[in-house]
C-alpha cells in the first residue's frame, strides 16, 4: 500500500449534514415556543439497517497517469464474506478504496465505473459522500483508535460525529453491542473508561472493528486486518468476521491464503502483469477457488508458487 491517508472509519464531512444521512437517526416533529416546526435527531436502535450487496461494474482506476486497475467487476452479495486475494501491487487496496470513496481523497487519483449499494450508484451526484461512508465501513491494516478517548467513547465515536442523541442506556447497550460483535466485551468490560491507546494492538484492532460496527454499517471493508496481529488476535477477528455473516456484507482484503479460505464465501484473484493496470483473473465459490480453479495463475497464487 502507498502513503495514502488512514482514516477513523467514521470520517464525517462537514460540508453536509451527517445527522440526516445517518442510518440510525430517526426525526420527531417537534414545534418550539414560537410554533415553528423543528427535527431532533434521536437514536433508533430498531432503525438498524440490514446488509446490502455491493457491485461494481467496470471500476477503472489511476493514480495520475498512471492506470492501476482496468475494467473490474465483481458482485458482492448482501451478507456474504468476499476476500480480494492477489500479489503486491495489483490494486485490491485501491479497489477496496473505491468501494466506500475514498479512493477520491487521493489528489492524483481517478477513476471510471460505478459502484451500486443496493441498486444505488454510490458515485451518483445526488449521493452523499458522507452516507455512503457511513454505510460502508473500513477497517485499516493499522489500528487507529482514537488513543486517549476511553474504550466506551471510542466504540460510540461515530455516534458523536454524527450528533446523533442517545440515552446513557442506548449508548451503553450499543458499546455493549459493539463490543460483544467484535470480541472485545469480556477483555475490556470492567475497564471501559480507561484510554483505548492502552490496549495491546490486537485489542486495538478489535476496538477499531466495534467502532466501525455501532454506526451499524451495511458493508465493512477490511485491509488486511491481521497483517500486525498475532495468531490469537486474528483468530479472534476471523470469529468476528464469521459472526458478522448474514448480518453484515463483508469484503476483505487479505495475503493470507489459509484465512481468505477459512472466512471467505467468495473470492476474487487480482493480479497485474508487469506494466500493466490489475484485473480480475478469477472470481468465484471460495472452495473452488482454492480445490479446482479455472485459471492456471489462480492455481499457481494459492498453491503459493509466486507472489
Ligand atoms: N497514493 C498513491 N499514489 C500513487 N500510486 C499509488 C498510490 N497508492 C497505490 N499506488 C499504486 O497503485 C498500484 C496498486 O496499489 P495497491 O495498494 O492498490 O495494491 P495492493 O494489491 O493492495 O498491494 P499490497 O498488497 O501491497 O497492499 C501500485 O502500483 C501502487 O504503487
Amino acid at each position: 500500500m502507498r502513503n495514502t491517508p488512514e482514516l477513523p472509519t467514521v470520517a464525517i464531512d462537514h460540508v453536509e449534514d451527517p445527522v440526516r444521512s445517518s442510518p440510525l437517526a430517526v426525526f420527531d416533529e417537534d414545534r418550539t415556543l414560537s410554533g415553528r416546526r423543528q427535527d431532533k435527531a434521536r437514536f433508533d436502535l430498531s432503525a438498524r439497517p440490514a446488509a446490502a450487496g455491493l457491485e461494481a461494474e467496470e471500476i477503472s482506476a489511476w493514480f495520475g497517469e498512471r492506470k492501476v486497475l482496468d475494467r473490474v467487476s465483481l458482485s458482492m452479495p448482501a451478507g456474504t464474506v468476499t476476500a480480494l486475494i492477489g500479489p503486491s501491487g495489483c490494486g485490491k487496496s485501491t479497489f477496496l478504496r473505491i468501494l466506500n470513496r475514498m479512493h477520491e481523497m487521493v489528489p492524483s487519483a481517478s477513476l471510471a465505473g460505478s459502484v451500486r449499494l443496493d441498486g444505488q450508484d454510490i458515485y451518483d451526484p445526488q449521493q452523499r459522500i458522507t452516507a455512503a461512508r457511513r454505510s460502508i465501513g473500513m477497517v485499516f491494516q493499522k489500528a487507529n483508535p482514537f488513543p486517549a478517548m476511553s474504550i466506551y467513547e471510542n466504540t460510540i465515536a461515530g455516534l458523536k460525529l454524527s450528533g446523533i442523541k442517545a440515552t446513557r442506556a442506548e449508548k451503553d447497550f450499543l458499546v455493549e453491542d459493539s463490543l460483544r460483535k467484535a470480541s472485545l466485551w469480556d477483555e475490556v468490560k470492567d475497564r471501559l473508561q480507561q484510554p483505548g491507546g492502552g490496549l495491546s494492538g490486537g485489542q486495538q484492532q478489535r476496538l477499531c472493528i466495534a467502532r466501525s460496527l455501532a454506526v451499524s454499517p451495511q458493508v465493512l471493508l477490511m485491509d488486511e486486518p491481521c497483517s500486525a496481529l498475532d495468531p490469537t488476535s486474528t483468530r479472534r477477528v476471523e470469529e468476528t468476521i464469521e459472526s458478522l455473516r448474514g448480518q453484515v456484507t463483508v469484503v476483505i482484503v487479505t495475503h493470507n491464503m489459509q484465512q481468505a479460505a477459512r472466512v471467505s464465501d467468495t473470492c476474487a484473484f487480482f493480479l497485474a502483469a508487469q506494466n500493466t493496470p490489475g484485473v480480475i483473473v478469477e472470481h468465484g465459490d471460495t472452495d473452488a477457488m482454492f480445490h479446482s480453479p479455472r485459471d492456471q495463475r489462480t492455481s499457481d497464487y494459492v498453491n503459493g508458487r509466486f507472489g
